[in-house]
């Protein structure tokens, strides 16, 4: 049987805005209250995910979340009608209306973590969406996130839907962005590597100084239970504390997998050598651990181009290409480092360079612009076809791009009652769309 791995894209949603509001990624404080284009955020994405179908691979797309989150706002003491509502909290409190307005989760790598069926006990896909507690504005994500993945893998025989973790910051998760799944072929059984940032319920163990761990070990053993994973093909491994404090948001920020490639920096995770010990004796066959020495790039280099923020992919001839942001190729370091990786001798033998700009001006990349979902061809058969990314899907989406985004949004536009309306009205055709049914409260 055939087997892929797809990527599911964030369709990036009208309320693209820069509200500075993740505390511990560099480019989202760096870029507060400068203006945003929803229209080309959205249109970049498009031609990101569309540029991976032609190239044969299997692209899908997710909906975003209904912004303002009016429910939210309610539930947080404002009221009168949806303008007043928007308002009061505009005068009263603008941090939490901007929380309220951002379009976050069109950073999908977020979305949940995913298991593929040849590493479950019961044969079954596994998704656990993040709970993302760590931002308040994230962390009203992950009930509107479970309704558009049920709607999409929409399956009881092959898709297995969990509830987000308790939200508590004893299981800080924040999905795929923390794990990677290493493997040989993709319908192989694989290796789950979760890469956590701090051990919550030990105050003795080591974590970060200066900006929050959002993963917690705790929360990647859950996952791994829920999934139903074999102890003796997962492994769990720590993000060196000093890189989250350098703006190491993530673990794809340092670091990214696609089958028996591990592509990280010199100095992603703590104990690393026993780390790859455990993963050379977990995982079958060859396994290239592709090292870039801090030497060739730094850190901050690392940060601001997102040179680990990459996809890396294989595509239909069996080689490996990677999708890396332009700022990859406008950082001289970075870009010496990628035109010498294709010459290695790794599997990786070619870039290619994608402008995500207006994601990246809010720490968001290529890699977490995607969530992954290895499937074989019936389980991607029972997958929801309004959300695969055809000719007439990329037509459609873009022509309702033009029809409801606004190419402008300052911080003060997000009390625009107007702006809500606009959102609704872009959703509810978005849902006809893409085939989704209802998935937004305000469609119930
Ligand atoms: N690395 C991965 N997988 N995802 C990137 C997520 C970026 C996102 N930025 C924001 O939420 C900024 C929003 C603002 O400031 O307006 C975050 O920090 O959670």
């Amino acid at each position: 049987m055939k087997q892929f791995e797809a990527n599911f894209d964030g369709l990036v949603g009208p309320t693209h805005n820069y509200a500075g509001l993740s505390f511990g990624n560099v480019a989202s404080l760096n870029n507060a209250a400068q203006k945003s284009n929803p229209k080309a955020a959205a249109k970049q994405g498009l031609k990101k995910a569309k540029a991976l179908a032609d190239l044969g691979m299997v692209q899908g797309m997710l909906a975003p979340q209904e912004r303002p989150d009016i429910y939210t706002l309610r539930r947080i003491g404002f009221s009168g009608s949806d303008a007043q509502v928007l308002e009061q909290a505009y005068k009263q409190a603008p941090a939490l209306l901007n929380a309220c307005c951002s379009a976050s989760s069109m950073w999908t790598a977020n979305a949940a973590t995913i298991s593929p069926s040849a590493d479950t006990a019961d044969g079954k896909l596994h998704f656990t969406p993040a709970n993302l507690v760590d931002k308040l504005h994230r962390s009203i994500e992950p009930e509107t996130t479970g309704n558009i993945l049920k709607a999409i893998f929409n399956n009881e025989q092959y898709f297995s839907h969990h509830q987000h973790l308790p939200e508590h910051a004893s299981f800080g998760d924040e999905g795929a962005a923390n794990h990677t799944r290493l493997c040989q072929a993709y319908g192989d059984k694989g290796l789950e590597l979760f890469v956590y940032g701090q051990h919550a319920t030990n105050p003795d163990a080591i974590k970060p100084k200066r900006f929050p761990a959002r993963q917690t070990l705790e929360a990647s053993q859950a996952v791994a239970r829920l999934h139903g994973l074999d102890e003796s093909t997962t492994v769990f491994m720590q993000q060196n504390p000093d890189v989250i404090d350098q703006g190491v948001f993530h673990n794809d920020v340092i670091s990214v997998g696609n089958q028996n490639v591990l592509f990280y920096h010199e100095q992603a995770f703590l104990n690393t050598e026993s780390a790859f010990d455990e993963i050379r004796r977990k995982l079958d066959g060859d396994i290239h651990f592709v090292k870039v020495p801090t030497a060739q790039v730094g850190i901050l280099d690392a940060v601001k181009s997102y040179l680990f923020n990459t996809q890396i992919i294989t595509l239909p001839s069996g080689e490996m290409a990677i999708v890396a942001p332009t700022d990859c190729q406008e950082n001289p370091a970075v870009h010496a480092y990628l035109q010498e990786l294709v010459t290695l001798g790794t599997p990786i033998k070619e870039v290619k360079y994608f402008d995500v700009k207006q994601s990246m001006q809010n720490g968001g990349g290529p890699a977490c612009l995607r969530l992954r979902v290895a499937m074989n061809e019936q389980e991607l058969a029972a997958v929801n076809p309004g959300a695969l990314l055809t000719d007439e899907l990329f037509t459609s989406l873009n022509t309702w791009v033009d029809k409801h985004y606004r190419d402008e949004l300052s911080n003060a536009d997000l009390a625009d009652p107007q702006l809500l309306i606009e959102s609704r009205t872009a959703l509810d055709e978005l849902t006809q769309i893409m085939k989704l049914g209802s998935v937004y409260r305000f469609q119930k």
